[in-house]
């Protein structure tokens, strides 16, 4: 059996034994900050916390490691519940297309963008593709992530889609985070299905989706409803198949333009709806009081130069809010969690306790693992981030690119910096 203790933790965030599944309007700037906390780790869980003046006293000190974290605050690990974290190459050529003046959509159109992904990824063998991923997610622990999903939708084709979500299977067995996948074949349609659309919905529906039920592959489905991606019929269409599969949606929405995705995707019981720049009175009211997620992803307004998510005004009509990195090649080639909630900060108005609410407990509903993540609390997974000594929380979004965490524990086991 191991054991932690972690003591004169200058402020514990996060903390609560009966938190709701996620925070929502007002409730976003509390972060039940528990100053001068103790916190105690049994094997992979979270066993007690609390003050450090009502810490009764641990009676077995056998193998127990002590860590004083002395003007140090800990948090839950982030989950980032969006992500495009297996691909096969990056795509500095568009960006530096998109600095001479070709916006991102321009560029889609011409065959680059997520095509240009799709042709590298069928290229690139199933190892390789593993053993990068592999380590682009770890590089990520460092930053404090402790969870993340993970989508395919550079495959494209049923070899291709089938190798991606293979690789985030291999990925759940080898890393420490908690990883979850989801099934976007409906990120473009192949060049092949250019003048075919339905031929390639076809495709996924009848061809796709069995595989992957039968491999187990997939948690979520996902689609890319956008102008010159997929119609709101098709997105209707494919998460009607997945259902039958029992795959819930997270679906891609309102990046440039509103089509009635955010109605569709509550009525068909999506865990979140997400990018989100787009956002108009519907879209709200049909958010009220559902289960679905609005998740914004402010790495992707920032390196593509659109609008970023209105997150007052989601906060003023009392729904709930999470971040995600969206971390890619094409819209976002960063995965810093901290630096998404110094965005959502300078960027969107958000409050640091908001943002870091957004980027724990209502990210790990987001991507379905909140009874086990996101929250300090007793029987929940030990994942856990311990900061540089830092004057105060804010911190964080404050010193926007600086790395403030320094130790990571995951399920338990501190995590070693790569040499
Ligand atoms: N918008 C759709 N998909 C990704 C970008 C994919 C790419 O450009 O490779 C996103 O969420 O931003
Ligand atoms: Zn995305």
């Amino acid at each position: 059996m191991s054991k932690i203790l972690i003591k004169n933790i200058k402020g514990l965030f996060q903390t609560g034994e009966h938190l709701t599944h996620f925070k929502k309007g007002k409730e976003m700037d509390n972060g039940d900050l528990i100053n001068n906390a103790f916190l105690a780790i049994e094997d992979d869980e979270i066993i007690a916390f609390g003050k450090m003046e009502d810490w009764g006293g641990i009676t077995d000190w056998r193998d127990l490691e002590v860590i004083d974290a002395e003007g140090k605050y800990v948090l839950p690990t982030f989950c980032d519940s969006h992500t495009h974290a297996v691909f096969a190459a990056t795509r500095e050529e568009e960006f530096e297309d998109r600095i001479k003046g070709l916006s991102y959509e321009e560029i889609a159109l011409k065959g680059g963008g997520i095509l240009n992904s799709a042709a590298r990824l069928q290229e690139m063998d199933e190892d390789t593709l593993f053993e990068e991923a592999l380590k682009r997610i770890h590089n990520l622990v460092e930053y404090g992530t402790g969870a993340i999903e993970i989508k395919s939708g550079y495959g494209l084709t049923v070899a291709a889609e089938l190798k991606m979500l293979r690789v985030i299977k291999r990925l759940k067995a080898a890393s420490p985070m908690k990883i979850k996948a989801t099934f976007l074949g409906a990120h473009a349609f192949p060049k092949e299905y250019k003048d075919n659309h339905e031929g390639y919905m076809d495709l996924m529906i009848n061809e796709m989706l069995p595989k992957i039920a039968e491999e187990n592959l997939a948690d979520y489905i996902d689609c890319f409803c956008e102008r010159n991606y997929f119609t709101l019929e098709q997105m209707n269409r494919l998460l009607e198949a997945g259902a039958k599969y029992n795959l819930k949606p997270k679906v891609h929405v309102n990046q440039f333009s509103i089509m009635g995705g955010v109605e569709a995707a509550v009525k068909y019981g999506a865990l979140s709806v997400d990018h989100l720049e787009e956002l108009d009175e519907n879209d709200i009211e049909a958010l009220k009081g559902s289960k679905t997620m609005p998740t914004f992803l402010p790495g992707c307004s920032f390196f593509l130069s659109i609008p970023y998510g209105k997150a007052r005004q989601a906060l003023a009509a009392d729904l709930p809010i999470a971040l995600a990195s969206d971390f890619n090649p094409g819209s976002t080639p960063n995965g810093n969690m901290q630096l998404i909630t110094s965005i959502a900060c300078v960027k969107m108005n958000m409050t640091p306790t908001e943002a870091l609410n957004a980027t724990t407990l209502n990210s790990a509903y987001a991507m379905g693992i909140n009874e086990t993540h996101g929250s300090i609390s007793i029987g929940k997974k030990a994942n856990i981030m311990i900061t540089k000594p830092i004057s105060s929380l804010a911190r964080i979004p404050y010193s926007y690119g600086e790395n403030n965490v320094e130790e990571v524990i995951l399920n338990g086991k501190i995590i070693k910096k790569e040499s």
